[in-house]
């Protein structure tokens, strides 16, 4: 599936008679990776939601590949390409990982997720076992997997190192350079904002639902992103 650009234009969201999200503009272009940083609360998850089909804005457009998609359900636009993995781990512990890989696709496994366990290589190797009998490491892994099929060409990660070893969140890293690397693009919110910056073409920062313009990371130190845009307790990892 060819990547194509995801655009967030003038959205405006939130809960009932709550605006959490004002006017938020991103671009993802193909092949890139989008970090989206700020404090707990800024609205990162609502945007995310937003751009996955979740939560219908009241204002604003989400388009993909110059296509209006702000009227399609989550269904579609994963069919369209868009792999929302949310926040936690999104695996059913007492399925085995093979039922949990199974619950995305049609057809044989390890067609369908080769590069996932070229990868993860663990997780291959442990299909058979309740998912809920992983590490938390690999149960992220198994959550991910998605992110690998080769109809996935938008990732969209919230949070995705949150209680992670260091050790397994550089893993968890150097699997986001393989989907960059096997053409996809990527949008992920991230709470270890060196991390993100190390990874990210572009970053945007979130502040109480207003979202900056897009900045060059490697214009910009992480002490200087964080004293002069966020002020914010965020462990650098
Ligand atoms: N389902 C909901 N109903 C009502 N309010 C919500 C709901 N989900 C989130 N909110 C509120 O919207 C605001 C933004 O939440 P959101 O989860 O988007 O923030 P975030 O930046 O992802 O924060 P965190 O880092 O804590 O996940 C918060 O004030 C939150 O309380």
């Amino acid at each position: 599936m060819t990547t194509q650009t995801l655009e967030v234009v003038g959205l405006t969201a939130g809960y009932g008679t709550l605006t959490v999200l004002r006017d938020a503009n991103v671009t993802v272009e193909p092949g890139s990776v989008v970090a989206l940083l700020g404090p707990n609360g800024a609205g990162k998850t609502t945007l995310l939601r937003a751009i996955g089909g979740l939560l219908t804005p009241t204002s604003g457009s989400v388009r993909l590949g110059g296509t209006d998609i702000t009227g399609r359900g989550p269904t579609k636009r994963a069919a369209a390409g868009i792999c929302l993995i949310p926040e936690g781990r999104g695996v059913f512990p007492g399925l085995t990982v093979r039922e949990n890989l199974l619950l995305a696709v049609d057809g044989p496994l390890r067609d369908r997720y080769a590069l996932a366990f070229e990868t993860f290589p663990e997780i291959g190797k442990r299909l058979d076992a309740k998912a809920g009998s992983l590490s938390g490491g690999q149960q992220q892994m198994v959550a991910l997997a998605r992110a690998f099929l080769p109809d996935s060409s938008i990732v969209v990660l919230d949070e995705v190192s949150m209680g992670l070893a260091p050790l397994v969140i550089d893993q968890i890293f150097d699997a986001l350079e393989v989907l960059r690397e096997s053409g996809k693009s990527v949008l992920l919110v991230e709470q270890y904002v060196g991390r993100a910056l190390g990874c990210a073409d572009v970053v945007h920062l979130i502040d109480r639902g207003r979202v900056s313009g897009p900045i060059d990371p490697s214009a910009l130190g992480e002490d200087e992103l964080m004293s002069r845009y966020l002020g914010l307790d965020i462990a650098a990892g």
